[in-house]
């Protein structure tokens, strides 16, 4: 529940055509210890101020000259769409309370102004709007966590999906490649063993930074499993244009890491599969970049594998002729 601190710091505007009542209903806010108030007699200001200030209550005269507050309440839903509109109506017309309601309002007040029930109705509303606004963010911090991976902050398996999709995508229209490479850190397991799970932690994290930092910005590095991190690279032109990249990235994992006075070393395996010469869906490029790592980790770890290497043979040797 928001705190009474919270609801007197709440963002309020006033919109009155008339400055005797803009004033009376300013007084009756700051004797209440309202703290952050402000008032427009303009009803078409209404719309930009709340784009800019994103308020927490309108208190709106509906009658006013020009447009009123009918028009001003939908010009507010455009801007709080799907959201709560934070609108109590002011009126001196008993007919209007309903039509109100029925427009967006929250709830209304009547004129003349009857203290108690401004008091109650200003305080009540506040407190559903913010406690709309908290469940708001709770919502989106649970989204987040639901797309990330917890330990570094990198999308988990899920979001790099969706990212790889509309890679894919964009690759189709652009006529060009996209790249998905598999990395898998070698020899983890033993620095868990010697040193312990914390320090291997912290390994994943600097790992994670620094593949972060030999990414493009445009680039999507997730985690996907314990030791196993995906980088996805959109629009490039073909297979030679990744082998730069992989080489910066196996260079960044094997720098040395110090950690509580200790210097450690790895090394990471990379597969690499290319969408559309090796595979035209997102789990199968995933997958062919996972066999491309397999090939890497089998042929001596610390290297990087294409899928089309696999479906390469390999050349038989040309001989020089002896000389006679
Ligand atoms: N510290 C830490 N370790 C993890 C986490 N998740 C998985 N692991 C460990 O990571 C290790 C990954 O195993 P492997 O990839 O088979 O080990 P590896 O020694 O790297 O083997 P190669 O890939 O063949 O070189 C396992 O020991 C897991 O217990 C984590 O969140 N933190």
């Amino acid at each position: 529940m928001p705190s009474r601190e919270e609801i007197l710091n709440a963002k309020i505007l006033v919109v009155d055509d008339s400055a005797d009542n803009v004033e009376l209903m300013l007084e009756i806010l700051r004797e209440a210890g309202y703290t952050d108030v402000s008032s427009t007699m303009l009803p078409e200001q209404v719309c930009p101020l709340h784009r800019q200030q994103c308020y927490d209550l309108i208190l709106l005269d509906l009658q006013m000259p020009g447009l009123n507050g009918f028009q001003v309440m939908k010009g507010l839903k455009e801007i709080e769409q799907g959201g709560y509109l934070p609108v109590l109506a002011l009126t001196a017309q008993p007919s209007f309370k309903i039509a109100a309601l029925e427009a967006g309002a929250r709830d209304f007040i009547s004129k003349p102004f009857d203290l108690l029930e401004v008091h109650k109705r200003i305080h009540n509303m506040l407190e559903v709007r913010l406690l709309y606004k908290e469940l708001a963010q709770y919502s989106r911090q649970q989204q987040e966590l639901a797309l990330h991976d917890p330990l570094t902050g990198l999308p988990n398996r899920r979001l790099l999906e969706d990212r790889i999709a509309t890679v894919l995508q964009h690759a189709t229209r652009q006529q060009n490649k996209a790249a998905v490479m598999y990395l898998d850190l070698d020899g983890f397991k033993a620095i868990n063993d010697t040193h312990g799970h914390a320090t291997g932690d912290e390994i994943l994290k600097m790992v994670a930074q620094r593949l972060v930092g030999c990414a493009r910005r445009e680039d999507t590095v997730a985690r996907v499993g314990g030791d196993e991190f995906v980088i996805v690279m959109g629009n490039i032109a073909q297979l030679g244009d990744t082998q730069e990249p992989a080489a910066k990235l196996i260079e960044a994992v094997s720098e040395p890491y110090v950690i509580n006075g200790l210097t450690l070393r790895l090394s990471t395996s990379i597969g690499i599969g290319i969408y559309p010469d090796d595979a035209d869906q997102v789990a199968s490029v995933i997958a062919v970049a996972d066999g491309a790592l397999y090939e890497a980790k089998r042929s001596g770890k610390n290297r990087c594998c294409t899928a089309q290497m696999m479906r390469t043979p390999p050349q038989p040797h040309t001989m020089s002729p002896t000389p006679a």
